[in-house]
């Protein structure tokens, strides 16, 4: 993600960088009342890291796996433990077939995130995060459903 810049402008749209990227959702989620802290990495230990220390201070995580979406046992596990709500996010259809417009080019690949997220949101570009980020908001506002005390 990084190199967001750099890739396909059909599947990942205009926003140029990761910085980008945090400003937008973080801009998004002050229109809906929401405080969003945003951390990335390139490194897996960072990114457990992350988790482990903001699970007592976040209601909710939305999560874009990037490289690690079918290698990523450790962080999805991190995030399972943390007992909060969690958004799979993608800026493109990773279940779309090859040559689909905002599908990845080689063709649909499995994510070992999605099984136990809280849902998931894809090939929207960054708008995916904003279906995620609204979802859970009104999702956490709801006291039947995320609003509802953990079991
Ligand atoms: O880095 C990424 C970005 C991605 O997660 C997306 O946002 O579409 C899709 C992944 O397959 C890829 O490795």
């Amino acid at each position: 993600m990084s190199s967001l810049g750099r890739r396909s402008k059909k599947v990942y749209g205009k926003i140029a960088s990761l910085d980008d990227l945090k400003q937008w959702v973080t801009d998004f989620g002050a229109g809906l009342g929401v405080d969003v802290e945003t951390f990335s990495s390139n490194y897996q230990g960072a990114i457990l890291e992350f988790i482990h220390e903001s699970a007592e201070r976040v209601d909710a995580y939305i999560i874009n796996p990037a490289g690690l979406t079918t290698v990523g046992e450790g962080v999805r596990h991190a995030l399972e433990d943390t007992g909060l709500p969690v958004m799979e996010v993608h800026f493109s259809n990773i279940s779309a077939n090859a040559g689909a417009a905002r599908g990845l080019g080689g063709g649909a690949i499995n994510s070992s995130f999605t099984h136990t997220a809280t849902g998931l949101s894809m090939g929207m570009r960054h708008y995916s995060y904003a279906a995620a980020l609204t979802a859970l908001t009104l999702g956490l506002d709801d006291q039947d459903f995320l609003g509802a005390e953990a079991d």
